[in-house]
Parts: structure tokens; sequence; C-alpha cells
């Protein structure tokens, strides 16, 4: 069963009910089973709404059906037709605790891996050489390093690939300019030079017509191949790489120097994939330069938007590059669904380079082709994220900043020693900026506000951090370590709800992982993570008049609940201590 969820499980049931009762066919999916947040009831059944037309019955007559027809003897305790046609699911706290208790020495939790793995090509992060990443590749970065997880725990292949903006028409003022400043191929510049450098050789290039001319010249000289101009274009790259690297280090991202797949790498695929495109009649000349134009797509005035596959001067453009990519990936690499973590300004760009590469048959109907689009980060006056002084903010002063801020935050509390307390604060510090990013849904815009991404109460990466050092205190005061034969008791409603929360994590990670959505993982993490504060307050565990049976029970829920909060982060990049 895919994923292991609960809710499929009750599906089957309900589809086998509605075979035996009435006939119909459906899949357990079309079952329709939420979970439930109603007193008494743990699961609600809506297959009576959708199948009233199909079977020709009222839908509560059809839900009266499912009822008489169900085969609960193990699984469900009680069932009720309510509303105009729902089926209200009570589950069996025998099969309830049963199931908690066989996690224990379950090292996925109950998530089975998908019975028909898929190959992602996933690119993120992607920034540009020769400037600083700026916080929009931050996001792609974090949102695309989940994504990585969630893909991967769920049992698909993905191959990371990281489309560095490493080519192109500003090269050659770059390089110009640096010329021009006496720079050498083995020079010791940092990135940090190299972002003013940019700005001046912009500025020189809008100013200066000579300049202008040479750069032109030089974007010849290195899309011809001059050894003397690759080797300082080289440097930059090499530059800008330790500067990228030194980011995913701090972000504890997977990415390497392997998985870099800028936009030089697809140099020696562009003639023959415009060759291609012409070969199929695809392409018309327009205003001088080649273009595709994918229908469905126009400007204001309605008319047709072109593609830019050749520009008039020869040159190829970031969307050649674009339809090389798609095709090295489902061509040479046979992957089956392609993923690109960008902004969501870039939308209309990724659906014309997916139309046209439908047109070209580099995606064909068992490919998918998806935009990950994100918004912005804003800053706490709702516009668009600043420093203190005004200036944009340097990705890297910006995790810093996190780290020293959360090392306020442990220090008040912790009692830790200084190391110990320094790793603490960087696993605060980076993961309050990643659950920051990854508990909003991706498509809009956020507010990025220290106080919030800190606090240790409500959505918050601490919380669950705490939540789950709490189960590590408890656990190691208890000097034992629960063995996977005890029983589970289930004598109080926070403890059943707490039991019944531990089975959701299949059902979120398929939610999180089928909409590449990992915001749906966070507001499960932390619905587990306020049932357990709930259990916690309310059933003691170590207190010396709690009978040794159910202090055992206890003790494997919260061993569980930790194994699925650490579990979870991990799935969002975001670390555990066991300690804070
Ligand atoms: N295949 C792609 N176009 N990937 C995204 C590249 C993002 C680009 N370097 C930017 O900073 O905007």
């Amino acid at each position: 069963m895919a994923y292991g969820d609960v809710g499929i499980e009750l599906g089957a049931r309900v589809a086998a009910a509605l075979r035996r009762g009435l006939g119909v066919e459906i899949t357990p999916a079309e079952a329709v089973i939420r979970p439930s947040t109603r007193d008494g009831v743990d699961y609600q059944c809506n297959a009576a709404m959708s199948l009233a037309k199909k079977v020709g019955k009222p839908p509560r007559e059809v839900a009266r059906s499912i009822v008489d027809n169900l085969d609960s003897a193990d699984l469900v305790a009680t069932t009720e037709v309510a509303g105009p046609g729902f089926v209200n699911i009570r589950l069996s706290d025998a099969w309830l605790a049963g199931r908690a208790a066989a996690l224990l020495g379950d090292d996925r939790l109950g998530v089975d891996p998908v019975p028909d793995p898929r190959r992602y090509a996933l690119d993120y992060s992607s920034p540009n050489v020769a400037k600083e990443m700026h916080v929009g590749h931050l996001r792609s970065t974090i949102i695309g390093d989940a994504l990585l997880r969630l893909l991967r725990f769920a049992g698909h292949e993905v191959t990371p690939h990281n489309h560095v903006g490493d080519w192109g028409t500003p090269f050659g003022m770059l390089i110009e300019h640096l010329l021009d400043e006496g720079w050498t191929p083995d020079g010791g510049h940092s990135i940090s030079d190299l972002n003013g450098f940019y700005q001046a050789a912009r500025a020189k290039f809008d100013a200066d017509p000579v300049f202008a001319d040479r750069s032109r010249k030089r974007v010849v000289a290195l899309q011809g191949g001059d050894e003397a101009t690759l080797a300082l274009w080289r440097r930059l790259v090499e530059e800008s790489s330790r500067h990228f690297q030194k980011v995913y280090g701090m972000l504890g991202i997977e990415l390497t120097p392997e998985d870099m797949y800028g936009e030089s790498f697809y140099n020696p695929y562009l003639d023959d994939t415009i060759a291609d495109l012409e070969a199929k009649g695809l392409t018309r000349v327009s205003d001088g330069a080649v273009c595709v134009f994918p229908p469905g797509f126009s400007n204001r005035e309605g008319e047709p938007l072109p593609l830019i596959v050749r520009k008039g001067d020869g040159g190829y453009g970031y969307a050649t590059t674009d339809l090389a990519t798609a095709r090295y990936w489902t061509g040479e690499r046979g992957m089956t669904d392609l993923l690109y973590v960008v902004g969501t300004p870039q939308a209309q760009h990724f659906a014309m380079v997916f139309a046209a590469s439908r047109m070209a048959g580099y995606l064909t109907d068992d490919h998918t082709a998806e935009h990950i689009g994100f918004g912005s980060i804003l800053g706490e006056d709702g516009k668009t994220i600043r420093t203190r002084a005004g200036g944009s903010v340097k990705l890297v002063e910006l995790l810093e900043d996190a780290v020293d801020n959360a090392a306020k935050t442990v220090a008040e509390r912790s009692s830790l020693d200084a190391d110990a307390q320094a790793a603490v604060a960087r696993a605060v510090g980076i993961g309050a900026v990643k659950y920051a990013d990854l508990s909003n849904d991706r498509e809009k815009d956020y507010v990025f506000t220290w106080s919030r991404m800190l606090a240790k109460e409500g959505n918050t990466s601490v919380y669950l951090q705490y939540a789950n050092a709490r189960c590590h205190s408890v656990l190691a005061k208890s000097g034992t370590t629960p063995a996977a034969d005890t029983e589970v008791l289930l004598g109080s409603p926070a403890e059943r709800a707490l039991a019944l929360a531990l089975l959701r994590l299949p059902a979120a990670v398929e939610a999180a992982a089928t909409a590449y959505a990992p915001h749906k993982l966070c507001g499960y993490l932390y619905e587990l993570a306020t049932t357990f504060t709930a259990f916690y307050d309310g059933c003691p565990i170590l207190k010396p008049d709690v009978p040794a049976e159910v202090r055992a029970s206890r003790l494997v829920l919260t061993a569980l609940t930790s194994a699925v909060l650490t579990r979870g982060l991990e799935l969002l990049g975001i670390e555990a201590p066991r300690e804070l």
C-alpha cells in the first residue's frame, strides 16, 4: 500500500463494502477518507457524496450501505452515517495500540516506499557566477533540498542539478573590466570584490560605448573558445563556486561541485538542439531571430509570443539552454520528471519552455515537467528585505545573524558547555531560517521576522526541537530504552490522540511529496508536537505512583514522538539536537 497510510487502508475496506453492497468498483483513494477532528471520530469517509449520482441513490442511503457492509472486525470500533451522507469512523483502540507499538521497530515509521518510483531531475539553488547568492537563491536552495529529501524518502530516484548562471553576455563585460583592473587568472580576489566589480562593470558598460564594444568582442572570444579568455572565466567560476559551497556548508546542504550543471555545460548541445527544432519544422524567423512559437502564449496586443532560440546576432540565450537542458535530462539521462525550483517571476519562461519541449518531443506523455515557483521574502515592513543600513541583504550575514540570535536564546536556558551550545545554536538558528521558509505555502510571499522565527511557541522549528529534546530528557531520566514488544495502552484521550497522530506520518509525507509542498509536512509535525505537549502535560510518566506497564507504554509513545519529529525535521533538512 502506497505510503502505508491508515486512510488508504480504510479506503480499501470501504471499496470492498461498496462492491459487496451496491456492486460498484472504486479505488481506495476514491473512498475519500479524511482525518476528522470531531469528538469521537478519527476519520470521515466522503465517498457516498460523490457516488450518489453514479449509483442513483441518495447519499445517505449509499453511506448506510457502506456502514452495513463494512468489514470492521479488527480495525474499526464504530461507524455512523452523519450529515448529508458522511460516514464517521472511529478506529478500534486495540488496532491503534498494536499499530503504534509496531512503529517502534520500524526505521521508516510506517512510510512504505512508493510502488512506482520515478526518476526526478531536480533543478535548484542555481545562483549566478560573479554575484553573491541572494535571498531568492536561498529559498530555492532550502525548498529544493527539502524536496530532494522528501522524494528520496518516498522511494524515488532524484538527481540534483545546479543550473548555475555561468555563461552569456555579462561575462564579456566582466572579463574586460577585470582585465582593466589588472586582474590575472591567478590573482587572489574574493567574491565580495567580484560583487563590486559586477556593478562597476555594468556602469562602465552602460556609460562607455568603447568598453561596451570590447565587451561584446570578448563574448565572441569566450564563445569561440579563446584559451586566455576561458582561463579568466574559469577563475570567476571557481571563485564563485567557493562562495556557493560556503553557503551550502552553513546550510548543511548536500549540493557539491559535481552537481553543477551550469549553463556552460549545455554549450555543446545547443547547435544540435536548434538543428533538431528546425528539422522538426518548429522554428520561424522573426525580426532576424530564430524563434519557436508555442501555441497559447501571447502578449498584451494579442500577438503570439516568441521563445527566442537564436538571437539576430547568432548568440544563444537563456531559453535555448533550457530547451537543451530538458532534452538532456529526459534524453541522455532518462529522467521521467523535471522539477525546477525557481522564483515565480519565471513562470512564463518555464511554461513556454515546457510547451516547446512537448512540441519537440523532449517531453512526452510519460514525462512531467513542473516549475516549482515561490514568492519573495519580505522585510518586517512588508517590503523587500534589506539590512538595517538599507543595503541588500548578504546571505552569509543573514545566516550568521540567525545563528547569533539563536545562541542568545539557547544561552538563556541551556546547561550545555560552550562547544555543545555553539552546535545547538547552529541547529536552532539555521533550522529557524529553513523552517520559516518551508512552513509557508511556497507560492506566497512571506515576512521575515526574527522574533517570530525563533519563538518557542507556535509553528516554529524551535518549538519542534524543544518537544523532541523534552522526549529525550524523559527517556534519559527513565534509565531504560523502550523495548519493541512493549504493549501500548491507550487509557486516556491524550494517549489515544498521540497514537493516532503518530500514525499520520505516511499521509503527511505523501501530501508533501506529491504536491511538492513541504509546508504540509511542517503542519503535520506541528500538530504532532502540540498533541505530544497535551499528552506530556496530562499523563505523568516518571511519577512513582504510575503503574509500571503504563509508564512503559508512555515511554514508547514518547520515543516514537521523538523518532517521528527527528525524521520529519530531517526530511526538511533541519537538525534535531537531543539536548537544547
Ligand atoms: N534551468 C533554469 N533556468 N534554472 C534556474 C536558473 C536561475 C537563474 N540562474 C537565476 O538566478 O535567475
